[in-house]
């Protein structure tokens, strides 16, 4: 069974159709990985295939439930790190975590242990007291990585979670999700960093104006390039000779 299964999913802001008709398999127990160039719609896409945002057309299945027949029953298996989501910045992060595990319907006892775990691992235990508000970019992503993580979710989707953060809580982040996928998890992440998804991903999908170029495992999207060439040459868009001209300081 795919753990996540999307179907002729559409989507219009006004006049401009951010995602036209995307199909996207994801394996149960699959590091799935989406890329795409800026403004392709893979926010769109997630948000959609994470009950955040209603298709206009289309259907989603979560583990062969239908997700937008019944969206809290099946987000109950779903962790969701959203990009551009606002959190509930007034609260600390011990706080902001222990919410999200009260809200996923844990025990007090449950929650107070897996919030000292999860900020232990995302190095975020002396800062456990300060405000989410007070939290550098990266330090922010770490935090609702946790509270995506808290309720042990099946399927793990992930918008853009290595952004600002260091490269050492990447390493952490990208060790966490691999033991995850090993313990028979779903992760699927967005990403602008090819080289990462092609190490770290075994499937990936290519999407730009709102359609998927190509989607398979790594090796048979990428072929005998890397995955940044193949994306290159998929996306096109090298667009930079002779631009910007009056920028070169030789033109003085
Ligand atoms: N709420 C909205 N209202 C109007 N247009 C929107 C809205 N959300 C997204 N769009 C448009 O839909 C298109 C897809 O946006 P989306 O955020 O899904 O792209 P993306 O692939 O996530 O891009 P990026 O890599 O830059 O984050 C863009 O043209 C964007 O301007």
């Amino acid at each position: 069974m795919s753990a996540l299964s999307i179907h002729g999913l559409w989507k219009r802001f006004g006049t401009k159709i951010a995602v036209a008709g995307v199909d996207l398999e994801v394996p149960a127990g699959s590091f799935y990985g989406l890329v795409g160039p800026n403004g392709a719609g893979k926010t769109t896409t997630l948000s959609m295939a994470t009950g955040l945002l209603r298709p206009d057309f289309g259907s989603v299945l979560v583990r062969g439930q239908d997700l937008w027949a019944d969206p809290p029953a099946v987000k109950a298996g779903l962790g969701v790190l959203p990009d551009g989501v606002r959190l509930f910045d007034r609260l600390t992060g011990a706080q902001l975590v222990t919410y999200a595990g009260l809200l996923r319907g844990l025990d007090r006892d449950t929650v107070r242990d897996r919030t000292a775990d999860l900020l232990r691992t995302f190095d975020l235990s002396a800062d456990a007291d300060t405000l989410v508000v007070d939290y550098s970019a990266g330090m922010t992503k770490k935090i609702g990585l946790a509270c995506a993580l808290v309720h042990a979710p099946r399927v793990l989707v992930l918008d853009e979670p290595f952004e600002a953060v260091d490269p050492v809580s990447a390493a952490n982040i990208r060790d966490i999700l691999a033991a995850y996928v090993a313990g028979g998890g779903t992760v699927v992440v967005s990403s602008h960093v090819m080289d990462l998804v092609q190490r770290m991903c075994d499937h990936v999908a290519v999407i730009a104006g709102g359609h998927v170029l190509a989607q398979g495992t790594v090796d048979e999207v990428r072929g005998e390039a890397s995955l940044e060439d193949r994306f290159v040459e998929l996306v096109g868009g090298r667009r930079t000779e002779g631009a910007l001209a009056w920028l070169r300081t030789s033109s003085d």
